[in-house]
């Protein structure tokens, strides 16, 4: 499969991370997050174009990475909103007409790799939706507005969803499409499709596939990339 469109939100705010701008520009074992993410398909063999979505004043930077990491993959940088969701919405319509199966993944998710991605959508190819989780490691419990736990619910049926997640373009655009003129918002692009009935498929995620979304877990990715890139150089074998 080939002519993949990516679609890379990266018009947050980074609030929980704290550093005072968007944590994407932050540095990861000496690059900028959006770079590690932006490279993984970069690299892809199956990906034609990529569209980077930034906030409007983080364009410059982002166009800086884009040209200074010699991306050729990457046809627009265009101006998110005000919630990922948005910000989807803003890349899908960047991508040409040429494009009519879409991944999207989060700028702040740098640590998939190539090998987990081209597994993820070979066995995913005959969907028209599809997304990554793991299982849930602690116990999940449904609360009240005040913490009264309502619920225990049965772990063997959840998963911790991540990104990337594919879509057929026009069903992924007429989700979005819908959402935005009825005023739903999902947490993730799949839920969309889900609120509109369509089936989506869950694959095998990567328990090293983090979002970067609070310090601790920058910590933690560079440990991971360290770990990996001393297995690479000791076997070429990946974490
Ligand atoms: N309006 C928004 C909000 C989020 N994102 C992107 O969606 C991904 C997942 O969001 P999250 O990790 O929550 O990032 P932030 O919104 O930046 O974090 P916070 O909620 O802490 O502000 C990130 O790559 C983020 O840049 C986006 O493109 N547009
Ligand atoms: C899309 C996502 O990464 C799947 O886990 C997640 O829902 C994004 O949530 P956020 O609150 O925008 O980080």
């Amino acid at each position: 499969m080939a002519n993949l469109g990516i679609v890379i939100p990266a018009a947050g705010q980074g609030k929980r991370m704290g550093a005072g701008y968007n944590k994407q520009f932050l540095s990861l074992l000496g690059q900028p997050i959006l770079a590690h993410t932006v490279r993984i398909f970069e690299e892809s063999d199956f990906v034609s174009e990529i569209v980077i979505v930034g906030a409007e004043g983080d364009i410059a930077v982002i166009e800086e990475i884009v040209t200074q990491q010699r991306f050729k993959k990457v046809v627009a940088i265009c101006i998110g909103g005000a919630s990922r969701q948005d910000s989807v919405r803003a890349g899908v319509r960047a991508l040409s007409s040429a494009i009519q199966r879409i991944v999207v993944h989060d700028g702040a998710r740098p640590l998939l790799t190539l090998e987990v991605f081209h597994r993820f959508i070979e066995e995913t190819k005959e969907y028209p939706a599809a997304v990554m989780g793991i299982p849930v490691k602690d116990t999940i419990k449904e609360i009240d507005s005040i913490g009264n736990i309502l619920a225990t619910l049965p772990r063997d049926s959840l998963r911790a969803v991540q990104t990337p997640q594919i879509f057929d373009r026009e069903k992924l655009e007429e989700a979005h499409n819908r959402a935005a003129s009825s005023g739903y918002c999902g947490t993730d692009d799949a839920s969309l499709l889900e609120w509109m009935g369509y089936p989506v498929q869950m694959a095998e995620g990567m328990q090293g596939n983090l979002k970067i979304t609070t310090p601790e877990d920058l910590l933690l990715a560079e440990m991971i990339l360290e770990n990996r890139q001393r297995a690479d150089s000791r076997d070429g074998s990946s974490v």
